[in-house]
């Protein structure tokens, strides 16, 4: 094993085992479903949980449920009259994810809705505590200009693959639309002084941004 793996190893040793329920969902995701490496997995869905935990939201906006590990990490941080709305366009994923949220004792706190995340966001007519984005990455520069003026002081965002396999340290291809999206993602979020951000090493990259 090399260093990285036994360090990632090591982590995964020192902290909360993972809900078994969503060992299944993991497992059920990776023997069904077409592009399961996008699933979130027990360290990303552990700092969600904890994140949402620290930030004690009563609304949470999700963009890309796919088989809903992260909405069930994130629902986890919710009392019990709290809220999550996760969006997807794929209707195929909708059963699993159900299936999965009643399992994990969730579904109560969770809402799922299918379609196009940028024709859905403006139908919303709330403001959210903590938004997740997690969608289309060509797309998350429309995300935040649809949410952040709804977004009140204090909330966050926080938006998955910001350093996208290290992509973003390169020149992207002129077609290459996802590496595109992100560097245009990090720079907008870099450069607006309405809020405070960092970006976590974690995984492939987990930008926090708070509200000013
Ligand atoms: C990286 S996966 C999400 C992983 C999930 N959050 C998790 O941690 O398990 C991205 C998901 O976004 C969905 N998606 C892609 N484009 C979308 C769009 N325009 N609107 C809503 N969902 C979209 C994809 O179908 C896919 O299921």
């Amino acid at each position: 094993m090399d260093r990285q793996k036994a360090l990632h190893q090591y982590i995964l040793d020192h902290i909360d085992e993972e809900d078994p329920v969503l060992t299944e969902l993991d497992r059920e995701t990776n023997l069904k479903v077409l592009g399961a490496r996008m699933i979130s997995g027990h360290l990303q869905g552990q700092v969600l949980t904890m994140l949402a935990k620290m930030i004690r939201p009563k609304t949470i906006l999700e963009l890309g449920t796919f088989t809903g590990y992260s909405a069930i990490c994130l629902a986890k941080g919710l009392p019990e009259d709290g809220k999550l709305i996760t969006i997807e366009v794929d209707d195929e994923l909708e059963a699993l994810a159900k299936k999965y949220f009643e399992k994990a004792g969730v579904a109560h706190l969770i809402e799922q809705k299918i379609g196009a995340a940028t024709e859905l966001i403006p139908s919303l007519d709330q403001s959210f505590d903590l938004v997740f984005i997690d969608a289309d990455k060509r797309e998350y520069v429309e995300y935040y200009q649809l949410l952040i003026d709804k977004m009140q002081p204090g909330a966050y965002i926080i938006a998955d693959n910001t350093l996208w396999s290290g992509k973003v340290l390169d020149k992207p291809r002129h077609d290459d639309g996802q590496t595109i999206g992100i560097l245009e993602f990090n720079k907008l979020v870099k450069n607006d002084d309405r809020v405070e951000k960092v970006i976590l090493p974690l995984r492939d990259g987990m930008t926090v941004i708070r509200k000013k």
